[in-house]
């Protein structure tokens, strides 16, 4: 049984129970959010791990990228970098190798953190064969199978990408085309076999390995546009509606979903493409890479992402994949993760600031923060940054005598007014 099937007839499972204590929720309230698909809970049912709660009410989660590339094979690195991503507060580790022994490294991280595991199966199915277009449908439907042998715990799967998709790909002007990894393989496999997409032909095939390890499916953004110029064109909708299609087909098997969300996106479009998929997938939870709000910042793309993303949580993001220093340069050093997974941080508590859920309990963290800014309390505000060791070593940079800090010395404002009200002020 899953765990969609158990909250549809009204359990609460002890993954639901904790997730609802972990969020300060009504468990009742969590487990018919799962049972309509508004909530994804990704565990494998071979796993144990700290279940994590993704979508409506619940508090927005980030996922730290990790994994070896052909060109960098560091196994220790990855594994570290996992372990890090994690003590640093990510809620779910994607493993994205394409580079040296697939099954040890993913072996390895699954053992490495306790919190949701996620892997891409057709970067391995792709692997088995000298080129990526070689390989089988068997390949693809083996690799998934071995994910959810092994208990990843959700899986993407570029399902979205098939001939309906690359007809509007073909009729389209886009410049960057495909640059979804997955999607490209996909994309050409399709045009060398004449074959529909397998993930998509043969999807119910999908759906039933899914739900025998009980394994989220994360339905790909293959047709995520890669630059400004080709956000919100018809390659992209057509992709939507299809994800949408196979949300309604997953949840009436009973296996979890979410969706995953474009790519480059100007500000002005974040919106259109936030509601458009929510609308077209059902409300479905929604996982977004960026949206990145411009091309042109190499080596700040953690923040081009951090503001799209924050953007699109006005409307409704749940699920935010971190974006490192090292987007669109290198595969990121452990440093890029620690840094991508911080701003990432800001980011989804400038969400949480506004979203139905965990509004509260962010705003109790801003609240606290004020009163420690106002009475000059560096250890409390130490204590409450989201990166209180930066904050201190920043503070300790420059000397400072007073109470206050260096940026105004004895003219700090907060002084000077609370000695002019000299205590009869309300609210002090
Ligand atoms: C889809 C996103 O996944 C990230 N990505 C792809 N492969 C890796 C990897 N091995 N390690 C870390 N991040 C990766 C890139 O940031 C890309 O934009
Ligand atoms: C949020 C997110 N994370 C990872 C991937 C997989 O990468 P790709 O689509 O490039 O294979 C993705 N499509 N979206
Ligand atoms: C597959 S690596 C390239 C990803 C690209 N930066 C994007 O925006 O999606
Ligand atoms: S340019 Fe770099 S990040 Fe982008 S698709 Fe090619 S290898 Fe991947
Ligand atoms: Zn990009």
């Amino acid at each position: 049984m899953t765990l969609m099937e158990d909250a549809k007839r009204g359990i609460i499972t002890p993954a639901i129970d904790a997730v609802a204590k972990a969020e300060g929720i009504d468990p009742e309230i969590v487990r018919s959010c799962v049972a309509k698909g508004l909530i994804a809970i990704p565990i494998n049912n071979r796993r144990e791990i700290r279940p994590v709660g993704i979508g409506k009410y619940m508090s927005t989660k980030i996922n730290a990228n990790v994994g070896t590339s052909r060109d960098c094979i560091d196994i220790d690195a990855e594994i570290e970098k996992a372990k890090t991503a994690e003590a640093f507060g990510a809620h779910a580790v994607m493993d994205l190798s394409t580079g040296g022994n697939l099954d040890e490294i993913r072996t390895r991280i699954l053992k490495s953190v306790n919190i949701p595991v996620g892997t891409v199966p057709i970067y391995q199915a792709a692997a088995s064969r000298k080129v990526v277009v070689e390989m089988t449908s068997d390949d693809m439907f083996n690799a998934v199978r071995k994910h959810a042998e092994q208990g990843v715990d959700f899986v993407t799967v570029h399902a979205g990408v098939n001939l309906n998709s690359l007809e509007r790909l073909r009729q389209s002007e886009r410049i960057m085309n495909v640059v979804s990894r997955g999607g490209s393989f996909t994309l050409a496999w399709m045009l060398h076999n004449g074959e529909d997409n397998p993930f998509y032909a043969e999807y119910d095939y999908l759906l039933e390995i899914a739900k025998e390890y009980d394994m989220t499916l994360s339905l790909g953004d293959g047709m995520r546009p890669g630059c400004i110029a080709d956000a919100s064109d018809r390659p992209k909708f057509m992709e939507f509606i299809t994800l949408g299609e196979l949300v309604k087909r997953a949840r009436a098997a009973n296996v979890q979903t979410f969706v995953e969300g474009p790519g480059h996106v100007p500000l002005n479009e974040i919106e259109l493409s936030v509601r458009g998929m929510k609308e077209l997938c059902n409300d479905a939870p929604l996982y977004l890479l960026g949206p990145l709000v411009t091309d042109i910042a190499p080596g700040f793309d953690h923040i081009t992402g951090a503001i799209g993303g924050a953007v699109a949580g006005m409307h409704g993001t749940d699920f935010l994949c971190m974006v490192t220093p090292s987007e669109h340069l290198a595969l990121p050093t452990l440093d890029d993760i620690k840094e991508g997974l911080l701003v990432t941080k800001v980011a989804a508590h400038t969400i949480d600031l506004i979203k139905e859920g965990p509004r509260e309990r962010a705003w109790e963290k801003d609240l606290a923060m004020a009163y420690a800014r106002r009475d000059l309390d560096w250890e409390k505000q130490f204590e409450l940054a989201i990166d209180g060791n930066r904050a201190r070593k920043i503070r300790n940079a420059r000397k400072t005598e007073s109470d206050t800090c260096s940026m105004c010395g004895d003219l700090c404002a907060l002084k000077i007014v609370k000695e002019a009200f000299d205590g009869k002020k309300k609210g002090e």
